[in-house]
């Protein structure tokens, strides 16, 4: 039998990592060689060393921004060199098939593989497509969609709606073993609160200044972000985390209630272990309105409320974690109306029979 080969890319932020981290180990399982290409220093770099039997290439990568930025005028030239070093890897190791999830990173690799005759399968779990993947499209043979409502955006064709990829280790978790992790006993609710994997800096200043309010009911574990831990901030009720991976599962399945950025994959890891959520959506101006589009699509559905960052205060955000749990079945009853299907194997699928 002749081993296939698939190459993965994506990074920036975790968000564009975790459905690669959930989709690497079904190829391994089916026999595949599995290569990763991200950049020289990206989260994606320390996420992917936590998988065992995949090799890892860094390249030089800029950012497509959409502001003025000094950066703005070296990243072309860093592009165009990652364009180069992507091309050469291609070509030297010869998948059969890229897989791209998005993230500035993603753009080089795309180029590299067209160029190489690579077949492309893009992945885009946020409703409205992100920059990159807006780029790399026109060179993809298919694009996977979380959201049904991605391929309005999109043009019909190529695009597969497969539904969420959640990595099965989430869903592994024992909440003993996370209140030990956190040292607290049991009896009151546990509020999980997490800005993303970069953390949020307004919702963290917000969550700390709303801590007399929320700890009389509930117990609260906040994942802050790199470099956002606040030690100042100190209650028998309150567990502070920069960044969690194997603690993770253990952490969601002792949480009752959640307060979120609203990053796909997050709020659909939270939708299919039925976690009731307050949403906080970056604003326009400090992404592309994609949080936005996320939540609303989310709160049609009854699995959310949606707390808008410009209405936040110590006082509305306490006041709507403690409705949210008041009301906890209600969005439960919705989740459970939603069907989770299984869209790691039909990406799976797709991707195999792309595959040259
Ligand atoms: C600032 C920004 O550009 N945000 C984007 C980024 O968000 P971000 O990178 O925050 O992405 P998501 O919310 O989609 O995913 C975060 C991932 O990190 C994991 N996690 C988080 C915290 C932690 O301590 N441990 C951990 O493992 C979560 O379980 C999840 O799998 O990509 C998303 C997916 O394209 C977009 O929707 C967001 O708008």
């Amino acid at each position: 039998m002749v081993t296939k080969k698939i190459l993965f890319t994506g990074g920036g932020s975790a968000g564009h990592v975790t459905v690669n981290l959930a989709l690497i180990p079904r190829f391994l399982e089916e026999g595949w060689k599995v290569e990763y290409i991200g950049s020289t220093g990206g989260i994606e770099r320390q996420l992917v060393s936590s998988l065992r039997d995949v090799r890892y290439y860094g390249i030089e990568t800029g950012k497509l921004r959409r502001y003025l930025d000094w950066n703005n005028v070296k990243d072309p030239f860093r592009i165009a060199k990652g364009v180069w070093q992507a091309y050469r890897l291609i070509r030297k190791e010869r998948p059969d098939v890229l897989f791209s999830k998005g993230g500035f990173v993603s753009v080089p690799v795309v180029l590299g593989a067209w160029m190489n005759r690579v077949p492309i399968v893009i992945h885009e779990s946020d409703l409205t497509p992100g920059l990159a993947n807006r780029i790399s499209i026109p060179f993809a043979g298919a694009v996977c969609t979380t959201f049904p409502e991605t391929g309005d955006h999109l043009g019909k064709g190529k695009v597969h709606h497969a539904g969420p990829i959640v990595r099965e280790e989430l869903r592994r978790g024992n909440a003993e073993r996370g209140r030990t992790f956190c040292g607290f006993a049991g009896g009151k609710p546990v509020l999980l609160v997490m800005g993303g994997s970069l953390g949020a800096r307004k919702i963290n200043e917000a969550v700390r200044a709303a801590l007399p309010l929320l700890t009389p009911a509930f117990q609260v574990v906040h994942l802050c972000g790199k470099g956002q831990r606040d030690d100042s901030v100190r209650s028998p009720h309150y567990r502070q985390y920069e960044y969690v991976q194997e603690e993770l599962p253990d952490l969601l399945a002792m949480t009752d209630v959640v307060v979120s950025r609203a990053g796909s994959n997050s709020i659909f890891e939270f939708l299919a272990l039925r976690k009731p959520m307050l949403l906080v959506p970056l604003t326009r101006q400090q992404s592309r309105g994609d949080q936005l589009v996320n939540a609303e699509s989310f709160r049609r559905s009854g699995f959310c409320e949606v707390l808008f960052e410009e209405k936040m205060t110590a006082e509305t955000l306490a006041a709507e974690a403690k409705r949210l749990y008041e009301n906890r079945h209600a969005y439960k009853r919705e989740m459970d109306r939603f069907d989770q299907g299984d869209a790691l194997s039909s990406v799976f699928e797709l991707v195999r029979s792309a595959a040259k």
